[in-house]
């Protein structure tokens, strides 16, 4: 049973260590706090929120760092690694790599400005990564409407915390390969958006796979509600995130968020508390690790 006293006696002061080391990697790159976030979803739905997607590959062991959604993807591990070490330095032994997941993820939408939540704490950390599990558990940008619901659904999570969720892409990048069919061969985009995606995105595959785009054309460094301005503009990145705006039953949702950013900031904070309540290791299960990237 997670709870946000978790850590009081056994380490009181865990919040005020990990808030500036956020801070201080979102001052040297915006684009940080999205990663972050990204992380906790990417632990997450793979085995709960168990920080096994911070466990490193090596000769005789495959994690889920080079699974198809992470690989070339999934970034600011090192900024986790930097979190550890203040943790560490403050209550040695103590701390899961999965809550600090939980707290940095937090953390960094209210410094980029979204909402804020209490976190709950009291996850341990898994001995163990499942790359197939993170291949078939993360959604991918061509999933239908119905995939979307169904995958969320089978981690507990409605379709208001889905679509509550999506608006996470309010900030961060995405690679030309997970939206160039998007932008090339799909109607339901604005036209002249289409365009010039496609200019920093060759349509011939393999080429420019890495290129960057923001997720939201508006504000892609500010938490805030344009992402769902845009869906309803016909202006979504991915495929996945059109499908949220594209005649189903979210239209609605869509709709409201657009034009109330409070009803998405306390949606979104309530269903950031249910993701991460996602199977979480307790008791003597799993364990603390001393080093985010492996086991003990
Ligand atoms: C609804 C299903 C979702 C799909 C299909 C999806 C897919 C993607 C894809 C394809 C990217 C770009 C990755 C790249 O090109 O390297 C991305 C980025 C991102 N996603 Fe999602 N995502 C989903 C839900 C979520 C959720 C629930 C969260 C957080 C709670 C989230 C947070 C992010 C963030 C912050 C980024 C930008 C990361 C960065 O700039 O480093 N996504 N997502
Ligand atoms: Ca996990
Ligand atoms: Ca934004």
């Amino acid at each position: 049973q997670l709870s946000t006293s978790f850590y009081s006696s056994s380490c009181p002061n865990l919040l005020s260590t990990i808030k500036p080391v956020v801070q201080s990697a979102i001052s040297a790159e915006k684009r940080m706090g999205a990663s972050l976030l990204r992380l906790f979803f990417h632990d997450c739905f793979v085995n709960g929120c168990d920080g096994s997607i911070l466990l490193d590959d090596t000769s005789s062991f495959t994690g889920e760092k080079n699974a198809l959604p992470n690989k070339g993807s999934a970034r600011g591990f090192d900024v986790v690694d930097k979190i550890k070490t203040a943790v560490e330095k403050a209550c040695p032994g103590v701390v899961s790599c999965a809550d600090i997941l939980a707290v940095a993820a937090r953390d960094s939408v209210a410094i980029l400005g979204g909402p804020t939540w209490n976190v709950k704490l009291g996850r341990r950390d898994a001995r163990t990564a499942s790359q197939s599990a993170a291949n078939n558990n993360i959604p991918a940008p061509t999933s239908s409407l119905g995939n979307l619901i169904s995958m969320f659904s089978a981690k507990g999570l409605s379709t208001k915390d889905m679509v509550a969720l999506s608006g996470s892409h309010t900030i961060g990048q995405a690679r030309c390969t997970t939206f160039r069919a998007h932008v090339y061969n799909e109607t339901n985009i604005d036209s002249s958006f289409a365009k010039s995606r496609q200019s920093n995105c060759p349509r011939t595959s393999r080429q420019g796979d890495n290129n960057l785009a923001p997720l939201d054309l508006q504000t892609p460094t500010a938490f805030d509600n344009s992402y769902f301005k845009n869906l309803v503009n016909k202006k979504g990145l991915l495929h996945s995130d059109q499908e949220l705006f594209n005649s189903g039953s979210t239209d609605s949702q869509v709709t409201t968020y657009s034009t109330s950013a409070g009803t998405f900031s306390s949606d979104f904070a309530a269903a950031m508390i249910k993701m991460g309540d996602i199977s979480p290791l307790t008791g003597s299960s799993g364990e603390v690790r001393k080093n985010c990237r492996k086991t003990n």
